[in-house]
């Protein structure tokens, strides 16, 4: 162990790295080799964001495809070249007005059913990804496309938990034996698995094929890339092949990620009311009570953007502060631990936005991109995600009051936070009332669409 990382030498090779200037020098500075991905069962952590990738395993649920999941191989750079198009800041842009009026869909949803918030978030950032890529607008409820990504999703976390891909790293002979077996029905979910993530490659891209076809298509990624590829004289099926893998991989990459931090900003906001009352003072000084906030308030609502602040294998050896560090070590970034470091974060359990901005009032340069993670792997989608995440907070904040719940006789039902676990963590179940600010604000909700 060396201050800010650990280095286990046992049957796997592992480096964990629990200091942003460790990961900065490594896998930025140094990011050509340490953009691969383990060529073994492994599991790779970020807080919030736990993501358990397994060579052997996911393959076997018919998710090798996903850019996550490649090696640094040409078909990863192709993947990667693919993202940059697709989600560069500039593209992001252009889906400003629609991820408004799908913030403004939540607002309405959660009005009807607010002990749904959990299904309303996730068909707010889902329907926000899926325009994006295929120019395909979700129904508020039930959307059977997006029956089959939320299943495909659902069925691939529930099969390959950390616990069942730690099961089969170390007995890899289960794989040999019956799925019939007790204790190996997860197991048998792979081909259903498989199925699944197929219709999810393809129905969406037949979905904006067919519409391009009767000429009814709107902007967005696959509409893009077709139209390039048709016209440089693509060669068909490969292209396509790429293009349905980029998209999938963006569904599966950003929407439990997107999700599951809204559902943690709802749960800080039950239990953190003086923040809540905050922001939305500050939102009702710049935006007013009249009209609800918009892209063009960002730069003007400096708490707000505050309460939202809140593995690498290498391919080669290295060294590092006169470590050795060989090829294929598995590289983890505790990002946990980066958040909560006390060097750099007063009192770092608590929930407090106010530690991203100056004494002025204005954000300090602490933007929290290591979230996003570090180097070529960093995530493509971020633009993206931040901009879906900054609209739906503002507008829920602008129309809601977020509480404890209360039991039968009144009282607070005291929250203790606790997250999931899995590939992508987020909060545990928890209740909370969320109730219109007034009665103004619901209508001005209800007016917007
Ligand atoms: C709050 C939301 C999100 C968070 C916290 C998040 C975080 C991350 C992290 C930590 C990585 C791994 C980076 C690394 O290996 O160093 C990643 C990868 C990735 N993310 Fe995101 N992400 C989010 C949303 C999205 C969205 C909305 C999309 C697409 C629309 C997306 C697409 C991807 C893809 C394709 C990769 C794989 C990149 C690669 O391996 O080259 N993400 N994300």
């Amino acid at each position: 162990m060396a201050g800010h990382f650990i280095y286990f030498n046992t049957r796997r090779r592992i480096l964990i790295i629990s200091s942003l200037s460790v990961a900065t020098e490594l896998l930025e500075k140094r990011s050509s080799k340490y953009s691969g991905r383990p060529d073994a069962p492994s599991m790779s952590l970020y807080a919030g964001y736990i993501m358990c990738c397994s060579m052997l395993t996911c393959p076997r649920y018919g998710w090798g495809f996903t850019t996550g999941l490649l090696d640094y191989t040409d078909r990863w750079k192709q993947h990667r070249r693919f993202h940059q198009q697709g989600f560069r800041p500039e593209a992001v842009f252009n889906w400003r007005p629609f991820q408004l009026q799908k913030a403004h869909t939540l607002l309405v949803n959660l009005l009807a059913s607010p002990g749904h918030m959990v299904d309303h978030v996730t068909t707010f950032t889902a329907s926000t990804i899926m325009a994006a890529t295929y120019g395909y607008d979700t129904l508020p409820h039930k959307d059977p496309m997006l029956d089959i990504v939320n299943r495909a999703i659902a069925i691939f976390i529930e099969s390959t938990s950390i616990a069942n891909v730690a099961c089969f790293t170390i007995f890899p002979f289960l794989k040999y034996l019956p799925t019939w077996l007790p204790g190996l029905s997860f197991y048998r979910n792979a081909p259903v698995s498989r199925d699944l993530a197929r219709k999810m490659l393809d129905t969406p891209f037949e979905f904006t094929k067919k519409s391009m076809a009767d000429g009814s298509a709107e902007p967005s990624l696959v509409y893009e890339f077709l139209s390039r590829s048709r016209e440089a004289g693509g060669n068909g099926l490969l292209d396509e092949e790429i293009v349905k893998e980029v998209a999938a991989s963006g569904l599966t990459a950003g929407i439990e990620t997107t999700s599951s931090v809204l559902m943690a900003f709802f749960l800080a906001m039950a239990m953190y009311p003086k923040v809540q009352e905050r922001a939305q003072a500050e939102i009702d000084e710049v935006v007013g009570r009249r009209r609800l906030p918009n892209f063009d308030d960002r730069a003007s609502l400096p708490y707000v953007e505050a309460v939202l602040r809140a593995p690498h294998a290498t391919t080669e050896d290295d060294m590092y502060d006169g470590w050795f560090i060989p090829d294929q070590t598995l590289v983890i970034v505790n990002v946990w631990a980066i958040g909560h470091d006390e060097s750099r974060y007063e009192d770092p359990n608590t929930f407090n936005p106010s530690r991203f901005l100056t004494p002025e009032g204005e954000l300090n340069d602490d933007d929290l991109h290591y979230i996003y993670g570090f180097g070529r792997r960093i995530c493509p989608g971020r633009y993206l995600a931040e901009a879906s995440l900054w609209i739906a907070i503002a507008s829920v904040l602008a129309v809601f009051q977020i509480r404890k719940a209360k039991n039968e006789h009144g009282e607070d039902i005291e929250i203790v936070p606790q997250f999931t676990r899995g590939q992508v963590t987020h909060p545990a179940p928890f209740k909370c009332a969320i109730v219109p600010r007034s009665v103004e604000a619901e209508q001005l909700a209800r007016t917007q669409i």
